[in-house]
């Protein structure tokens, strides 16, 4: 296995210009996608994960603006010509959206969103594609594919809706699948069955993920690695039982706190964060968790903090970490 990640993003930033002003969705983002390997991706909604997986993918909107580096496999997408990149996104890197719904063609077959990417990009004939759609929508847990093929996506549940979404994202096999909140159009038990997929299917390929979620429970046993994002920067990031175990920042501790767990559920009411993300259009300074940290002090309002390491595989950009062991235990979620 070669050391070098699938994919590496440095210095990442995505402003869009709205009439109130330009929004800082990403800020200085810095991160890696290792071969073979699933990240999550977790924060608050508007925290920036989907601009962030935007720029990435190169689908910001229209008046947004990107800096920085987004290297696969060591080249540029944001520099490369169009046409290079173009090729990357769909075939190399693809995407799974959070909405089935809105992302397939209501009035195309399944068979032929499912062969047109392996047909135009990757030259397999008429037949071979059929085969390999089967093959897909079998690997992807479709029932009775060979029927499937014929059906238009209102003819298929939620559930199979983002099988074939998953199928079709699958079809140029992609070594980097970005899934963004890909289940929340679900109910609870098909939301697992689609998370646990994803994974086995990550596994399988020895392909890499990521993994969006403002859920932790989503990440957690089902990632590697994990990036917890806040107001458009990063908070915290790192192996994901380190970061579950021991959260260091402040903000992925309250995080923790506010994920049910059964017992909670049971037993005790969450304990949601305080107050809200803070502007995009005006952030703070300093530590951007400032006003929502019991433990801020002036130095936290001071420029910065930026990610610093505190154990292998473990960074947190908070100026005053939590310590000791202050994990949630989030197995069976
Ligand atoms: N089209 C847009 N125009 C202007 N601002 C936007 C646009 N889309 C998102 N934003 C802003 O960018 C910031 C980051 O949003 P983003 O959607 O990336 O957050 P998120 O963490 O993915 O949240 P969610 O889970 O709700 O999608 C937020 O302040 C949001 O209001």
């Amino acid at each position: 296995m070669s050391a070098e990640p699938v994919l590496r993003v440095r210095n990442l930033h995505a402003y869009i210009g709205t009439p109130r002003g330009v929004v800082r969705a990403v800020q200085d983002v810095s991160l890696d996608v290792d071969r073979a390997q699933a990240l999550g991706v977790v924060g608050e909604s508007g925290s920036g994960k989907s601009m962030m997986a935007r720029a990435i993918m190169g689908r910001l909107p229209a008046r947004a603006e990107c800096s920085g580096e987004v290297l696969f496999k060591g080249r540029d997408l944001l520099s490369m010509p169009r046409k290079q990149r173009a090729e990357i996104w769909g075939k190399q890197v693809a995407m799974v959206f959070q909405d089935p719904g809105r992302s397939l063609n209501p009035v195309v077959r399944v068979e032929r969103q499912l062969t047109e990417g392996m047909r135009r990009l990757l030259g397999v004939g008429r037949s071979e594609a059929r085969g390999r759609a089967v093959g897909l929508l079998r690997e992807v847990g479709v029932p009775d594919p060979e029927r499937r093929l014929r059906n238009y996506p209102h003819e298929l549940s939620g559930g199979m809706r983002q099988r074939v979404m998953i199928a079709i994202a699958l079809a140029c096999e992609p070594e980097l699948l970005i899934a963004d909140e890909p289940t929340t159009a679900l109910d609870v038990t098909i939301q697992r069955q689609i998370l646990d997929l994803l994974r086995r299917v990550q596994r399988d390929r020895g392909m890499s993920l990521v993994l969006i979620s403002h859920d932790l429970a989503v990440v957690a046993g089902r990632t590697d690695r994990v990036a917890v994002m806040y107001a458009g920067r990063l908070a915290e990031a790192g192996s994901t039982r380190l970061v579950f175990d021991t959260p260091r920042h402040r903000y992925t501790h309250a995080l923790l706190e506010a994920t049910p767990t059964l017992e909670h559920e049971r037993n005790t009411p969450l304990r949601l964060i305080p107050g809200s993300l803070p502007d995009p259009v005006n952030p703070p300074e300093g530590c951007r968790f400032t006003a929502r940290c019991a433990h801020a002090d002036d130095e936290c309002r001071d420029p910065g903090p930026s990610m610093a390491a505190v154990a292998a595989d473990h960074h947190v950009a908070c100026v005053r970490p939590v310590t000791g062991p202050e994990g949630v235990d989030l197995n069976g979620r």
